[in-house]
């Protein structure tokens, strides 16, 4: 997939120089000339941050909210770029933002989550972009879906495309929770295993919808190996067209940057070296046990599905597997391991139990 660092690769020859993640700030919404300039001098003034970012065209889950200046807009970005040196990037939903976004100079383009989702759309906009070379940033779908995502990216390298990041920011979902968007991390972190080469950047400002998570999601993004952060930033917040409670001032952007911890891959500290080897070895002794009793567990299952098969006795045991799931969270608890991930551990090994037992139950004899 998208191609390995080249001189003229916006995101890998800026990751390489910088040695540090990047950073895109701007405001959610551009809204007025003062109000961009405004953040942009802020934001030149941290000296750190890579790329400038306004929504031109807002997509709004509703009609009636503020959907975006538009093309007005483009100028103002010019200026920006031409003030402060700060490259500037887009949303663009539609071949037409394409057109106008690089007809003002626009220098990287962003597709956003409702446009993911739509196959045709991202086949239009690859369509659009095929020979231009200008470097995008691909959301995650709004649906926990990687293989959308995924696919999106490829549409656009097949277009040509190769300058390519995806931006994580996370997934619509019913259940109630404590962030604007679920940043379900197991699905980024599956992107990154098929595409080991593609920049992952973490847009904590869509995930946490709230000013005060940025700094946790922020700082969980850089220890999963993340390559850079997208955070809005405006200059007088609370009076934000759009999101307004996830903004914040290139001020306090600052504070956030000063407080994340910036760790490394790996260390050649050899104290650090072989503990850690020692501690692996271990661990792949209790993975080992855990093996060995899932694998003990299974047989009994498989016992039990045989003498139920002779005896006419049904797979499901509601009372039993009540009792089995109260119980080993009850042991969870007492053994200081995380109560919630047992739960869900052994909804999947009744899963495989069952699926064990209806091989068996339906096996000809
Ligand atoms: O105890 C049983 O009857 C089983 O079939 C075993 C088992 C399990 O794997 O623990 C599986 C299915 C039942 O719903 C309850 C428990």
């Amino acid at each position: 997939m998208p191609a390995s660092a080249t001189p003229e690769n916006f995101f890998s020859s800026r990751l390489v120089a910088k040695g540090s993640p990047l950073l895109i700030a701007g405001p959610c919404s551009a809204e007025t000339e003062e109000q961009v300039l405004a953040t942009a001098h802020g934001l030149k003034a941290l000296g750190r941050v890579d790329l400038f970012r306004a929504g031109i065209w807002k997509p709004r889950t509703k009609p009636g909210g503020f959907e975006g200046m538009g093309s007005v807009a483009l100028p103002w970005l010019q200026r920006v770029k031409v003030e402060t040196g700060i490259p500037t990037t887009v949303e663009v939903a539609t071949p037409r933002h394409v057109e106008e976004a690089l007809a003002h100079g626009i220098d990287v383009l962003w597709i956003g989550a409702r446009t993911t989702v739509n196959p045709f759309a991202i086949q239009e906009l690859a369509d659009a972009l095929a020979g231009t070379g200008v470097p995008v940033m691909v959301k995650n779908p709004v649906n926990p879906d990687v293989a959308l995502w995924a696919g999106a990216l490829e549409r656009l390298e097949r277009a040509g495309i190769t300058d390519l990041a995806a931006i994580h920011r996370g997934f619509s979902t019913f259940a109630p929770s404590r962030y604007r968007n679920a940043p379900t991390w197991i699905l980024p972190i599956e992107l990154k295993s098929r595409f080991p080469q593609l920049p992952l950047i973490c847009d904590p400002s869509h995930i946490g919808g709230r000013r005060d998570l940025l700094l946790p999601i922020a700082q969980k993004a850089l220890d999963l190996d993340y390559d850079g952060l997208m955070i809005e930033t405006h200059p007088d917040p609370d009076k934000a067209l759009s999101d307004a409670a996830q903004q914040v001032t290139p001020a306090r952007l600052g504070e956030i940057i000063s407080e994340l911890h910036f760790r490394y891959r790996s260390s050649n500290n050899a104290e650090y070296l072989n503990k850690a080897e020692e501690l692996r070895n271990k661990m792949d002794e209790a993975d080992r046990e855990i093996m060995e009793g899932l694998a003990r567990r299974m047989a009994l299952v498989g016992e039990l599905a045989e003498y139920k098969k002779e005896n006419d006795v049904k797979i499901l045991q509601m009372d039993r597997w009540n009792e089995i799931f109260e119980s080993r969270q009850a042991w969870a608890r007492k053994l200081q391991v995380n109560e919630k991930f047992i739960a869900e551990l052994y909804k999947l090994i009744h899963i495989e139990s069952i699926r064990r037992q209806t091989e068996i139950m339906q096996r000809p004899d």
